[in-house]
């Protein structure tokens, strides 16, 4: 099979393209599907490191009265100019290091030095596409993020998160509510003698006040800080869990070391090499009152693990059941090195990422014995032991092997629910494979196509459906079979058998995460 090239730089494509139709739409499908990720990878002379790093490349698919519109644009940011301007890369990015050009002289290496020493950070948002009142914004995870126009994808304003709450960094996978607001979290690291966890709620803009409504951060809200377990060592964490009652942090032992990041740029290393995995340390899962802002009495441990994405979390029976893509070691960020992708027929050993299904008990320990088993819950073999007083040891249940960017039907999220969609990830970087899990039955239904790629599968919900799985899941295709375009994929989620699917006449890319945008009627 041919391989994708991860380093090439995509051409962006402003222009709407009509997209050539096979299949039916159904009619109710109307709205926009905006999608992020890197898109370029090289400046001048100079190539970024790692594949995350690249500059964003934001695309939309339009659904509209039984037809597709494709377009794509770059994020055209602080970075993008900077960068262009100099026609090489000047901006550090998490895998990547930007050093002072060639030709340099001694003071202003120095200048350039000091000025890394406090750097203001990259606004290359290429990771997600999020909703803060009723604007969106491209995010990664810096202190910076970008509104778009949703409909030209054109960039406008920067929005600073420091000029509304001590943060540095902030995930890219915020939680949302039937009422419009936004609950996210972001880490402040030794801002004022403190490291600290801080989870926020941006409230829905109210129509009419103008001033008021944007951007919407100036509402922001603290709902509760958690303290960090070590002062220059805070977890890295890429999203977090949310019920009706509670949201789910999991401090990891994986690790940000400030002190190495200090002398980053002194010593010509990237940020990402000051994350350290401790693999001999557990996990802390956090499990915090939404409406008191406080954590649950229990404490709940977990072996060491890595977490980036949660699937979903619910509360029945007395406890928090949540599911979330785990890995036992940092493999799959190394695996996206620029030079380690382009030398894909060395299989890199990467640990399998596992859907992992964690129950904690909510009620009191008191009259427990040590070692009981707390979960009494009949449908899963997550357990949470007794250690000592106030203390519990949680052993998950594995739902299922080999899988990544995991979607629900987001009416389901916080609630009782059954189905997952997933890429299947195998021992290579580039998925060949989507799947529907049943995470009662553990049924995997997938779907594949010789020499294609599909994205993370997105569910779109039929408007008044029946049942969780009514609807449909998008997906994008690389499609490298000779000759053939790529195309956006329309599922039943139901069947997960194809209904339509819509080439698009301008070379489909590899890209991270995305966000549906209903049509209003
Ligand atoms: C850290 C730090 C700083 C710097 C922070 C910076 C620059 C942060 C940037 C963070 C970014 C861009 C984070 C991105 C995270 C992305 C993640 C975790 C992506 C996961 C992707 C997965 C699982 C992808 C899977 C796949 C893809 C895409 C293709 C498929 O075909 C196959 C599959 C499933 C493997 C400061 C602000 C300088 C100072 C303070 C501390
Ligand atoms: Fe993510």
């Amino acid at each position: 099979m041919m391989a994708y090239d991860y380093s090439k730089n995509i051409e962006e494509r402003p222009d709407p393209v009509k997209a050539d139709l096979k299949g039916n739409l159904p009619n109710w499908l109307q709205g926009t599907l905006l999608r992020n990720g890197p898109g370029i990878f090289s400046v001048g002379e100079t190539t970024y490191n790692h594949w995350f790093d690249g500059m964003a490349l934001m695309h939309s698919f339009t659904f509209k009265d039984g037809e597709v519109i494709y377009r794509s644009r770059y994020l055209r940011g602080d970075t993008y100019k900077d960068n262009m301007a100099a026609q090489r890369i000047v901006v550090s990015e998490m895998g990547t290091m930007a050093h002072p050009g060639p030709g340099k002289n001694v003071l202003s290496r120095v200048i350039t030095f000091l000025n890394h020493t406090v750097p203001d950070f990259t606004d290359n948002c290429g990771n997600n596409i999020i909703r803060y009142g009723k604007d969106y914004y491209a995010t990664s995870e810096t202190n910076y993020i970008r509104k778009v126009d949703p409909v030209t994808l054109e960039t406008q304003d920067k929005v600073d998160y420091m000029k509304y709450l001590a943060v540095n960094l902030v995930t890219s996978h915020p939680h949302y509510d039937n009422d419009g607001n936004t609950y996210n979290m972001g880490t402040s690291i030794a801002e004022k003698g403190k490291t600290k966890y801080t989870l926020f709620k941006v409230p829905a803009t109210t129509a009419g006040d103008k001033a008021k409504a944007s951007p919407a951060l100036k509402n922001l809200e603290v709902i509760c800080t958690v303290p960090c377990r070590s002062l220059l060592s805070p977890s890295y964490y890429h999203s977090f869990g949310m019920t009706d009652n509670y949201f789910i942090f999991i401090e990891q032992p994986f690790k940000l070391d400030i002190l190495k990041m200090a002398t980053a740029y002194m010593r010509g290393v990237n940020w990402a090499s000051c994350l350290k995995f401790c693999p001999e340390e557990n996990t802390l899962i956090h499990l915090i009152d939404r409406k008191t802002g406080k954590e649950v009495g229990m404490k709940y441990y977990t072996e060491a693990m890595i977490v980036y994405h949660h699937v979903n979390a619910f509360e029945e029976d007395g406890h928090v059941i949540f599911d979330v893509i785990a890995y036992e070691d940092p493999s799959l960020y190394n695996m996206f090195y620029l030079n380690v992708l382009n030398e894909q027929s060395k299989t890199s050993a990467m640990s399998v990422p596992k859907c992992k299904r964690f129950a904690l008990p909510v009620q009191t320990d008191k009259g427990i014995d040590v070692g009981d088993d707390m979960v009494k819950l009949k449908y899963t073999t997550a357990s949470a032991v007794k250690e000592k007083e106030g203390r519990l040891l949680c052993h998950p249940e594995v739902l299922c092997d080999g899988v990544e960017l995991p979607r629900i039907n987001y009416d389901f999220n916080g609630k009782k629910y059954r189905f997952v969609y997933m890429t299947c990830v195998a021992m290579s970087a580039v998925a060949t494979k989507i799947m529907k899990l049943d995470t009662k039955t553990k049924e995997r239904t997938e779907w594949r196509e010789e020499n294609c790629w599909p994205s993370e599968p997105v569910f779109i919900p039929r408007p008044n459906g029946e049942g969780e799985d009514d609807g449909v899941v998008l997906t994008t295709v690389i499609n490298s079979n000779p000759g053939e375009s790529g195309f956006i994929l329309v599922l039943d989620a139901k069947s997960f058998k194809e209904v339509a699917r819509a080439y698009v006449n301008a070379g489909l890319h590899m890209d991270m995460h995305g966000y549906f945008i209903p049509k209003e009627n």
